[in-house]
């Protein structure tokens, strides 16, 4: 696990070794800083886990640096230090938000459980605002990202849909578009809302089974049946009934599921009795329906039947302004969940996840972020944290010879050299021993080319 990190902002230098060395033996990274104006201008450029600040400091007053700490973000730990006298800092800096404000000389002891429980504090926090946001509520419209026209213009229907009582709803799109994410707003924006949405889907359940799963059974329908159950229609009575792959569902389903939408009733498997339930439908698929009805493997009543409002999200490579909006939502995301606390894309990892084509959509950047998160960058994503394979695929991700071609007229081989300096340190994002890297020189080499074209 990463250990936490703590800037220390103290005058005193010995008291500031102490603590240090103090810290570091209970596991904490300890920075140290001996001013606030120094403090200032790190916490611009790196974020700590806790900030423990004496109010005595040859420039800003510790309270003067918690109020910049505080108009900047509300959510930095903060524990300070005042000496005997300091009663009204104390006040002031608890109405501030600090987690405690201790007196000076502190109890080592004292001072080590009171960083531990700020720590903790922050931890719980975090884990209840993922339980909160994993609870109902997260499943709203405003939980689906992106402002280009193309999926505003989807949610636009999202909600006319969902204020509507009537019809079936069909969404289609390729894999990982949102599509259950859809489904999921229908139901929670309508007045279904505090009712059962129950998902299934078709693919990944037996034929024989998904019509049990849908409809339920009576006690003794078949072998294993010993009791009665009760499908997903009659559990979701009242709600939403969400048939996630629709197009692989087999055509002997197809034609019960057809019956059921038609009379709005059904028996369960072994059944006498027609059970009537009042459910909204919403299915989705990737599969394309026209081609499966041109091939005689989708039923065209049943198409008309569920697809009475079709909904069709554009794939991600169709809508590539939402992707720096999605990776920063998916961050943060996922700083929550692990606890960590990365603070956004370098400009040139942007441009490749902008560029890139996303066959997976959605769910495939989520997972490409989620595992940049976990594995890799500490402070920025940069373009090494990204999947190799993924960068190769973007023209900005490619720096090289092999794609250039000679014109007929030729060229100045300085114009070349010139521009593969530039583009290695624009993908090293200036970084100099990663650019000499990219194109197999030596550092002093580089720095030799770099002041021959002027780059330095
Ligand atoms: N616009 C969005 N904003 C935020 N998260 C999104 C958005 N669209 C999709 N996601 C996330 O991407 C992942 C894939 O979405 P979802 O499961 O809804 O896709 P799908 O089209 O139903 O996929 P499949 O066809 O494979 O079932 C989910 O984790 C979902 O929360």
């Amino acid at each position: 696990m990463r250990k936490r990190n703590v800037l220390l902002v103290d005058e005193d230098q010995i008291r500031c070794r102490a603590v240090t060395t103090l810290l570091e033996e209970h596991g904490y990274a300890v920075s140290s800083l001996h001013s606030g104006q120094e403090a200032v201008k790190r916490l611009e450029v790196e974020s700590f886990d806790l900030l423990l600040i004496d109010q005595q400091l040859p420039d800003l007053s510790g309270l003067e640096l918690l109020r910049q700490v505080r108009s900047q973000d509300d959510s930095t730990n903060v524990l300070l230090t005042t000496p005997a006298d300091g009663s009204d800092v104390i006040v002031e800096a608890l109405r501030l938000g600090a987690f405690e404000c201790l007196k000076r000389p502190c109890d080592m002891d004292e001072l080590v459980l009171t960083v531990d429980r700020a720590l903790e504090t922050d931890q719980l926090k975090r884990e209840v605002e993922l339980l909160r946001s994993a609870s109902g509520k997260s499943y709203g419209i405003e939980n689906i990202v992106g402002n280009s026209r193309a999926l505003q213009q989807v949610l636009d229907i999202v909600r006319k849909v969902a204020l509507s009582e009537a019809g079936t709803v069909l969404v289609q799109g390729e894999s990982g578009t949102g599509k259950e994410l859809i489904a999921r707003a229908i139901h929670h924006e309508s007045s279904r809302a505090d009712q059962p949405f129950m998902a299934i889907n078709c693919s990944a359940v037996p034929e024989t089974l998904l019509e049990s799963e849908l409809m339920g059974y009576e006690k003794g329908a078949f072998t294993d049946a010993k009791t009665q159950k009760k499908g997903l229609f009659e559990l979701a009575d009242g709600g939403t009934v969400f048939l996630d792959e629709i197009g692989d569902m087999s055509p002997a389903m197809q034609v019960k599921l057809l019956r059921i939408l038609e009379e709005r009733a059904f028996r369960r498997v072994g059944g006498t009795r027609d059970i009537k339930v009042d459910v909204r439908i919403v299915s989705a698929t990737n599969r394309d329906l026209v081609k499966a009805m041109e091939d005689e493997s989708f039923r065209s009543d049943l198409y008309y039947r569920i697809g009475v409002i079709p909904i069709q999200l554009p794939p991600l490579r169709e809508r590539r302004e939402d992707i720096p909006e999605l990776a920063a939502h998916f961050i943060h995301q996922f700083n929550c969940e692990f606890g960590k606390r990365v603070n956004g894309i370098s400009r040139m990892a942007e441009k490749i996840l902008v560029e890139y084509p996303w066959p997976g959509n959605i769910r495939e950047l989520k997972n490409v972020i989620e595992r940049a998160v976990i594995l890799e960058c500490e402070d920025q994503l940069l373009v090494e944290n990204l999947p190799r394979e993924m960068v190769d695929k973007t023209v900005c991700g490619q720096v090289g010879p092999l794609n250039f071609r000679l014109p007929p007229e030729g060229i100045d081989i300085e114009d070349v050299e010139r521009e593969l300096i530039r583009q290695a340190l624009e993908l090293a994002e200036g970084n100099q021993s990663k650019a000499a890297k990219l194109l197999n020189l030596g550092i002093d080499a580089l720095r030799y080319r770099m002041k021959k074209f002027d780059y330095m």
